[in-house]
């Protein structure tokens, strides 16, 4: 079991703004510190800069990320998810919409900070994407659950720096098991990635009857 603790504080929605635009300003810099060409004598003044910027962020330190109240959906409670998190520096971040057809659709654009091979994005990236995507489908459907498999097929590279599209859809239910699939599409509309996965709701989350 993980140290973490289950129960979050709620952000209020003038704090989810503030710390979503710090979160900006940090994936700015993550993309500025791989691209960066100031030297040494630069880059280590940053560095000392960038320490005491963090020591104040964690003088005031929460025991884990905290959540928004659920509108409509519980799923996107999670602002600190790496995925759809604005929220999170690490998250792209993949803004996500679920239509009354129960696809879950959205367009993001990686940064070189997501580099596989040269130019292209790195397949565990698009992989995490489309686990987030999939699994999205499935709480959709009624049953949300873990990801229990994940079968990626990389059809073509994924280019860096421009505007992607991914949905996915749950096609079936049996008990505690939902299966979804889903795709990444580059600008021109041919699909990139292809994902199957299979969720289950974990025995204990049941509710007794
Ligand atoms: C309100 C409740 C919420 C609970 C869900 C929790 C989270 C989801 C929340 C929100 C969803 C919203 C959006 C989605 C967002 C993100 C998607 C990413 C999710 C992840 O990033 S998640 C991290 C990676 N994921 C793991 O870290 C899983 C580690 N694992 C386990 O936690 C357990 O392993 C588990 C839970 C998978 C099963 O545990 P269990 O005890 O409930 O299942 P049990 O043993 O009873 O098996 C029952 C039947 O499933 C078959 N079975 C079991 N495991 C299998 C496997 N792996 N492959 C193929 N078949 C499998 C058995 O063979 C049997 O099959 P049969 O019935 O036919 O005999």
């Amino acid at each position: 079991m993980s140290g973490i603790p289950m129960e979050r504080p709620l952000l209020g929605e003038d704090e989810a703004a503030a710390l979503s635009a710090l979160a900006a300003r940090v994936r700015e810099l993550a993309e500025a510190t791989v691209l960066t060409a100031v030297g040494t004598a630069e880059a280590a003044a940053v560095a000392a800069e960038i320490e005491a910027l963090t020591a104040r962020l964690a003088a005031g330190r929460r025991d884990a990320p905290p959540f928004v109240p659920s509108g409509e959906r519980r799923m996107d409670r999670q602002i600190g998810n790496p995925v759809t998190g604005a929220l999170n520096p690490l998250a792209p971040p993949v803004e996500l919409t679920v239509g009354s057809d129960g696809i879950v659709r959205g367009e993001f654009t990686l940064s070189t900070v997501y580099e596989g091979p040269p130019s292209y994005v790195h397949g565990g990236v698009s992989a995490m994407v489309l686990d987030q995507v999939l699994g999205m489908a499935a709480a959709a459907s009624g049953t949300p659950g873990m990801t229990a498999t994940l079968e990626t097929r990389y059809r073509r590279p994924t280019p860096l720096g421009v505007p992607l599209s991914v949905e996915a859809k749950a096609s079936r239910v049996e008990g505690r098991k939902v299966y979804a699939s889903g795709t990444i599409c580059g600008p021109d509309g041919r699909v990139t990635v292809e994902a199957t996965a299979m969720f289950i709701m974990p025995q204990r989350f049941v509710p007794h009857s």
